[in-house]
């Protein structure tokens, strides 16, 4: 008994164009809705179905990179679903044929042929194409078509007004039994037909059947830089969501001469017991900077049984809390630290506290701020034991996945 349909359905997804009409430097495949690349929408939204058993996609040879980053975003179970990526042509048409050149009829023999540039594609139209292949060798989804269409000459002269009833805009997916479809393209090519815009007309040419079911309008391609505008809530800039935590130390006072704070070495008649340098400006931000990315604290990362971080200049923690926001992708919006102490006096290292913070984690000295309180002479701070900070951050984060979580 044969396999049923379900388990016989590859995807092949055109991703080799240059997107020149929509412009704006990279392809459009590769630009971002919503913090997500349209190809790894178009992906997801493929690998959501479980009918289609594997997947290649048909990239430019330029664009290795680019696509690479398209796949780390998918998680593992889609990426094993993907077969190696394919060189494409000049023309789609072409990009489809080498596409197809690498899918094995005899585990597969269905495909589904999309356009990485249509990345809104639903389940359901998925699942209809799929259905298509069980009575038809090729089938279209079709919208009716609501404006009224002419035949015009190159000057503008109507020709032709065809009755509106019998015209659909036809979309990806286009579903087709593999080994026809892939014949039909050897045919046109070893023709010289080379202009087909989609695999429906290159099958009719061939002389296959062709039908069309039904479409969805919400699956538009991505053509001009319009539609971008039109679609994407903040046109490829990633929505971001904020988040903020804070971050509390403390160190006892022991000998020495001076105290480091906000990365600036304070006179003072105690150092303080650490270690590393003790800073606990810098500590309680780091915490709060770590605890915005929910990434642990300070002792996650810098453990204080490691010998390495032993006299260690605090200033390798906030940078390194900072440098894991911007590898997220985020910003640092605001640091806030409290010094509470009776002694030494903040004041007057108030302002070069702020240049150094602002310094270590990449931002501006007027988004960051130092305030010190005594504790009116009680508890630990106020007999003059030790020195305590608490910190607050706001960063913000970009959303990275549909659902709305951050990476
Ligand atoms: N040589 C080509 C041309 C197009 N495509 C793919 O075919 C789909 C539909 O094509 P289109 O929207 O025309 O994309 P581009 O060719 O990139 O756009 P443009 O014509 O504006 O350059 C897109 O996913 C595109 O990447 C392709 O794989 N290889
Ligand atoms: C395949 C297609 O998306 C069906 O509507 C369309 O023909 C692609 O045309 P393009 O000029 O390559 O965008």
């Amino acid at each position: 008994m044969g396999k049923p349909i379900r388990e016989t359905i590859a995807a092949l997804v055109v991703a080799a164009g240059r997107g020149t009409r929509a412009g704006a430097g990279i392809p459009k495949q590769y630009r971002f809705l919503d913090g997500i690349p349209v190809l790894t929408r178009t992906l997801r939204a493929l690998c959501a179905e479980p009918a289609i058993a594997t997947i290649v996609v048909a990239i430019h040879p330029d664009d290795e990179g680019l696509y690479a980053a398209c796949i780390a975003a998918l998680d593992e179970s889609e990426r094993a679903r993907l077969l190696p990526p394919v060189h494409g042509g000049a023309t789609r048409q072409s990009s489809v044929h080498a596409g197809l050149c690498v899918l094995d009829a005899s585990t597969c023999p269905h495909v589904l042929v999309h356009d990485a540039a249509r990345p809104f594609l639903s389940r359901d139209l998925i699942q209809r194409a799929c259905m298509a292949l069980v009575r038809h060798d090729a089938a279209l989804p079709g919208i009716p078509v609501t404006d009224t269409i002419k035949q015009v000459t190159d000057d503008g002269r109507v020709t032709h007004t065809p009755p509106r009833d019998g015209l659909r805009a036809v979309q990806t997916p286009q579903a087709f039994r593999l080994a026809p479809l892939l014949a039909a393209h050897r045919r046109a090519l070893d023709a010289g037909m080379t202009g087909f815009t989609d695999d429906g007309a290159l099958a009719e040419w061939a002389g296959m059947d062709v039908h069309v079911f039904a479409g969805d309008p919400d699956n538009v391609k991505l053509t001009h830089e319009a539609d971008f505008l039109r679609y994407a809530e903040n046109d490829g800039v990633p929505r971001m969501i904020s988040r903020m935590a804070t971050g509390f130390d403390v160190h006892i006072f022991g000998p020495g001469n001076h105290v480091m704070l906000g990365g600036v070495a304070v006179p003072h008649a105690h150092g303080v017991v650490a270690h590393s340098d003790g800073d606990v400006v810098l500590h309680a931000l780091t915490d709060a900077v770590l605890g915005a990315l929910a990434e642990g604290d300070i002792g996650t990362h810098f453990p204080p049984s490691d010998p390495q971080w032993r006299h260690a200049s605090s200033d390798r923690f906030l940078a390194f809390a900072a440098a894991r926001v911007r590898e997220r992708g985020g910003v640092i919006d605001f640091l806030d630290a409290t010094i509470l102490c009776e002694r030494p006096r903040i004041g007057p290292h108030r302002e070069a506290m702020r240049a150094q913070i602002a310094q270590i984690a990449g931002i501006d000295a007027d988004c960051v701020s130092i305030k010190a309180t005594t504790t009116e002479k009680l508890g630990f701070t106020g007999r003059g034991e030790g020195i305590a900070a608490q910190a607050a951050a706001t960063i913000r984060l970009p959303v990275t996945r549909q659902s709305g979580d951050t990476a």
